[in-house]
Formats: structure tokens, C-alpha cells, sequence
């Protein structure tokens, strides 16, 4: 049996407190994904922690420093299905340090509105994160 691939996310808002806006970003590869709007993120590697991964990822592919938020509930302790090998942990972040640049893996970069659910849902996301975009607005709409 193959290991499953974790994959961490960031939903990096404008403030974790009371969030209006989020940052999304567009791949560049691979060809498949390239054009389509993402969590920031990606694979968590060996022997480090899932919190760490997104710290590490969000330094090298964003030039950014965040204060990690809750984790958006999946329901499961491996995250959100990506496809049959994949699944995501996303955490709300805000930021603490820089300026988002997309440096690595993606060509651009948007702060999109929470409070028009129709300007982020209106973005071609890879499919698999429609679901978690739309719990992350209702999220944020009726705070637990
Ligand atoms: N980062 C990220 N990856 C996502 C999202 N949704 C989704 O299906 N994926 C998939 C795309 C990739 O197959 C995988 C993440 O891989 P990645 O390419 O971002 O990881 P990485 O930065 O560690 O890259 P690499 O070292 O493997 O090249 O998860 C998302 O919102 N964010």
C-alpha cells in the first residue's frame, strides 16, 4: 500500500480576529494545475510536523512569515481529500512578517473578499479545494 502524500494549506486572512479578505494564488505547474487558484502550501516532508511544512513552505514559495490560526475542520485527522494518494491540512494564518511575492510555484497573487463569497467561489480553483474554499466561507461567516 502506497503512503498517503500530506499536503498542509494556509488560509492567510487579513486578520485572524475578524478576516476580510484571503489570500489565494496561482499555480504554475504542473501542467495540469497550472492557471488554477490554490491554498498556498504543499507536502509535508520527512520528519518534520505538519505545522512546521507550512511555515517552511509559505517562507519559500511567498517570502512570508504568519501566526498560524485554527485548523480549518475537515472532519478527519488527515485533512481534506485531494484525490485517492493526497490529503490536506489547511490552518487560518495571519501574517507577522513580509510581503507576499509569488517567488516560487505560482505567478500570481490575490486578496480576495470573504464577504462576496462569489468573488473567491468565481476563481478557477483546482476542483478538489471547492469544497474546502466554501467551508472556509461559511467558516467565517458563522464563527464557531
Ligand atoms: N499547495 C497546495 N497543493 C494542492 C492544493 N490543492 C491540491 O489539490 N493540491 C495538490 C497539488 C499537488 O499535487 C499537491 C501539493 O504539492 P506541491 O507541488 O504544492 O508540493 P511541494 O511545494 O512540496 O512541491 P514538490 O516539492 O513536490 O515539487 O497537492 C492546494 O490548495 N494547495
Amino acid at each position: 500500500m502506497t503512503a498517503l502524500i500530506n499536503v498542509v494549506g494556509a488560509a492567510v486572512v487579513d486578520s485572524l480576529e475578524a478576516p476580510t479578505r484571503l489570500l489565494v494564488a496561482r499555480r504554475t505547474a504542473p501542467p495540469q494545475f497550472a492557471g488554477m487558484w490554490e491554498f498556498p502550501g504543499g507536502k509535508v516532508e520527512a520528519g518534520e510536523t505538519a505545522e512546521a511544512a507550512l511555515h517552511r513552505e509559505l517562507a519559500e514559495e511567498l517570502g512570508i512569515e504568519v501566526q498560524l490560526g485554527p485548523e480549518l475542520d475537515s472532519g478527519n485527522t488527515t485533512g481534506w481529500t485531494l484525490n485517492e494518494r493526497a490529503s490536506m491540512r489547511v490552518w487560518f494564518a495571519e501574517l507577522t512578517s513580509g510581503e507576499p511575492r509569488a517567488l516560487e510555484d505560482h505567478d500570481e497573487l490575490r486578496w480576495v473578499s470573504l464577504a462576496d463569497s462569489d468573488e473567491a467561489l468565481g476563481l478557477p480553483w483546482i476542483p478538489a479545494d471547492l469544497p474546502i474554499v466554501r467551508a472556509l466561507l461559511s467558516r467565517v461567516a458563522a464563527p464557531a
